[in-house]
């Protein structure tokens, strides 16, 4: 909707109305179209103000109209209309004028914006690009170089940087909305043809200028086509899906009805990390730069004091690179654990050890006062468990960080079954406060993240022993959007992590056998017995590939794993066949998305939302593709269990294959769209299907 109101004197005031952002939705649509007609027919208007309501202007099209078709009046001649008018049009920007907003902004003949709105043209973040006259209008406002930036990265500017770049005519800190009344007060009358964007000339470098011989028709036409084909592929619908499942997920609710509307969460001002080591770190500037005071211990001395060096240079660096709205809280470190007595909450981020996790909390549980709230960082260890130890099971939750801690997007909250629903709403909102993508999921092996990686590293190994290698596994891997293959992330990530994991779940290490059947399903040694040759990864210099020391970056083929992985075929007969990428992606990716259904089914992920955003922002997932489940929607329900069904069958000592319930359930019922799957299994469970 749009409101029309007349202001004292001559001006009239459109006020778009469609909270929370304003969306361009058909309705506001319409209201625009009737409101400048109205004040384009009223004698007595002499100029336009256009606004939005709630302080926020307009946060482009309605994105979520985009999956049906288009009602209403058209964006594009509604933006030319106002445009042709000829009293003066102000655009009174205040919160954000983004996409079709801002494109809506350039149709008015001024535009004047409170100093802290936001203004850009995301749309190539959605899959799309400007079609609402914004690729032809801003070069021509001001110039190809600064548009084109603008509308390839899509980044969100401020007032005073449009206000420099020419998009704006005047910023203010008063009311935006009286500013722009004055403002169109003051010129009314002035001749309007210098401020139709869309007749003027575009102002380009020399070099360029035989390139830009077509008329502006032309460009509208280009806009339209191009835009037409953007909307229509599989890559901008993927990327709007992550646009609202980031959003989704925020929305989150457990098994037992606690959710975040009906749960309070604490503001935390005072915590404690526990553990200094990589992660740590991370997390300890990762509070500080929400203006948490943090009290870092460790009980190593040397730890410590590198710790104490290392920690205030990594905030000052990101606290530079960030314009913070709050000066960063002060940490202090300490090698006591008595110190944290007087923090609200507490992060564990100490070596991946149940016996040395659980001494942790038997610790804490008798040092901090009653009420604290006591999370782990454990990456997949029993949440239950640790809470078991405590004299609050209720206030104890899983803090899941990715390493980097300070940078990655993704939180997994691990709730237990005994967690109390004032300690996950604390967490997910302490993860939003640190600007995270904060992801509410189960207590089992692995969580959400972890738990889908394994079957998926799986069959990296097992494709290795049929006849791939490293190389052709990571290269089908990257070719898909991944930012790195499997083999180069572990040794990214060091490759003793999962061979610790291995050891403790007893399938390698003295004593067990070698051989490629362990604990009744297959098992591929090949990871261990690189492992066993000193090869941890990037640390050592060696791992899946070769490096130029010890901590290199950059991976080269090693001669030593291809003599390697052939001596261990011919010690155990096997034969090396050619792969093709198809088949390294099938089994990789479908074998991940098998155990999301796996999650889902065990209502470890409230919905598909929740695992695509854990992808996205924790694993490299490639946005572009949406998310592991929406892929899977993607390709088609029915393929993916037709392709399980078959390396299944190919492999029937690997359970991992072995499609789903979930997943056959859905195909059953005719593969309905991944929106709909949340609702689908909620009743599934209530008649117990699943
Ligand atoms: C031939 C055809 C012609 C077509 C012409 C194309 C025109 C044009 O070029 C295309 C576009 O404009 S493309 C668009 C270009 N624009 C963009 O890409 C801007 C996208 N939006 C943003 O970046 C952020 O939402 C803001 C910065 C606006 C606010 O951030 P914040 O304060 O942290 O809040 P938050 O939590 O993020 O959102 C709050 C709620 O608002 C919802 N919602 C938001 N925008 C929406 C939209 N456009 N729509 C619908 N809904 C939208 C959001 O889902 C959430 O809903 P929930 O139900 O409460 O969960």
């Amino acid at each position: 909707m749009a409101m029309y109101s007349r202001l004292p004197g001559s001006v009239a005031l459109i006020t778009l109305q469609n909270p929370p952002v304003n969306a361009l939705s058909a309705a506001v649509r319409q209201g625009i179209v009737d409101t400048v007609q109205r004040a384009l027919k009223d004698p007595k208007v002499t100029s336009v103000v256009i606004c939005g309501q709630n302080g926020k202007f307009c946060g482009g099209a309605d994105i979520r109209e985009f999956a049906g078709p288009m009602l209403g009046p058209p964006l594009v001649p509604m933006i030319h209309a106002i445009e042709a008018v000829d009293k003066p049009v102000a655009a009174a920007i205040e919160g954000v004028a983004l996409g079709g907003g801002l494109e809506l902004a350039l149709g008015c003949h001024y535009r004047i914006a409170h100093s802290k709105a936001l203004l850009g043209l995301p749309e190539v973040t959605l899959g799309l690009l400007p079609g609402a006259g914004g690729s032809q209008r801003l070069p021509r406002l001001i110039g190809l170089t600064a548009a084109l930036d603008l509308i390839t990265t899509g980044r969100h500017i401020s007032a005073a940087e449009a206000l420099k770049l020419g998009i704006l005519d005047q910023v203010t800190d008063n009311n935006v909305v009286d500013q722009a009344v004055e403002f169109v007060r003051r010129v009314a009358g002035q001749p309007l043809d210098s401020r139709r964007l869309s007749t003027l000339p575009c102002p380009c470098p020399p070099d360029v200028d035989s390139l830009l011989d077509k008329a502006m028709v032309k460009g509208m036409e280009k806009e339209r086509d191009l835009l037409t084909t953007l909307f229509n592929s599989g890559q901008a619908r993927a990327l709007q899906y992550a646009f609202f499942s980031q959003r989704v997920v925020g929305k989150w609710s457990l098994p037992s009805g606690a959710s975040w509307d009906n749960s309070a969460a604490r503001t935390i001002s005072k915590a404690a990390v526990i553990g200094l080591g990589t992660m740590g770190r991370g997390i300890v500037v990762a509070l500080a730069l929400t203006g948490i005071s943090v009290v870092a211990v460790e009980t190593q001395e040397k730890q410590l004091a590198e710790a104490s060096q290392a920690v205030p240079a990594m905030l000052q660096r990101e606290a530079g690179r960030r314009s913070l709205a709050t000066p960063p809280g002060v940490i202090s470190f300490s090698s006591n654990l008595q110190d944290v007595s007087e923090v609200e909450l507490v992060i564990e981020a100490v070596f991946e050890d149940m016996s040395l996790k659980l001494q942790v909390f038997r610790h804490l549980t008798s040092v901090c006062r009653p009420g604290t709230l006591l999370c782990s960082n454990t990456s997949g260890l029993d949440i239950d468990q640790l809470a078991a130890v405590t004299q609050s099971p209720g206030l104890v939750v899983g803090m899941h960080f990715f390493a980097p801690a300070h940078v990655m997007k993704l939180l997994e909250v691990v709730y237990g079954p005994r967690s109390s629903p004032e300690a996950v709403a604390t967490a997910m909102q302490l993860g939003k406060r640190m600007g995270k993508v904060s992801v509410a999921v189960g207590n089992c092996p692995g969580f959400v993240g972890n738990r889908m990686l394994k079957p998926y590293l799986e069959q990296a190994n097992f494709l290795l022993e049929e006849g791939a290698t490293p190389q052709q596994v990571d290269e089908a891997l990257e070719e898909f959007g991944f930012p790195m293959g499997v083999f180069r992330m572990s040794d990214l990530s060091g490759l003793d992590v999962g061979w610790r994991i291995r050891k403790e779940a007893g399938l390698t290490g003295p004593g067990v056998e070698s051989t490629r059947t362990r604990q009744g399903r297959r098992y591929s040694p090949l990871p261990d017995q690189v492992c066993e040759a000193g090869r941890l990864g990037q640390k050592t210099g060696r791992g899946w590939y070769q490096y130029d020391g010890p901590g290199g970056r950059v991976a080269r083929s090693d001669p030593w794993v291809h003599i390697f992985l052939e001596a261990y075929r011919a010690e155990h007969g096997l034969v090396a066949r050619s792969i093709a990428p198809e088949e390294i992606l099938e089994r990789c990716l479908y074998a991940l998305i098998n155990e999301g259904f796996n999650i889902l089914q065990d209502a470890m992920a409230a919905g598909p939302e929740d695992i695509d955003a854990i992808y996205v922002f924790g694993y490299g997932w490639p946005r572009h593709h949406g998310g592991p489940m929406f892929h899977a929607g993607q390709v088609g329900l029915g393929r993916i269990l037709e392709r399980l069904q078959h390396h299944h069958h190919n492999h029937p000592d690997v359970p991992h294959l072995k499609p789903s319930t979930l997943l056959r359930r859905l195909v059953a019922v005719g593969s309905p769209p991944v929106q709909t799957w949340r609702e689908f299994i909620n009743k599934e469970r209530v008649h117990s299907q699943l």
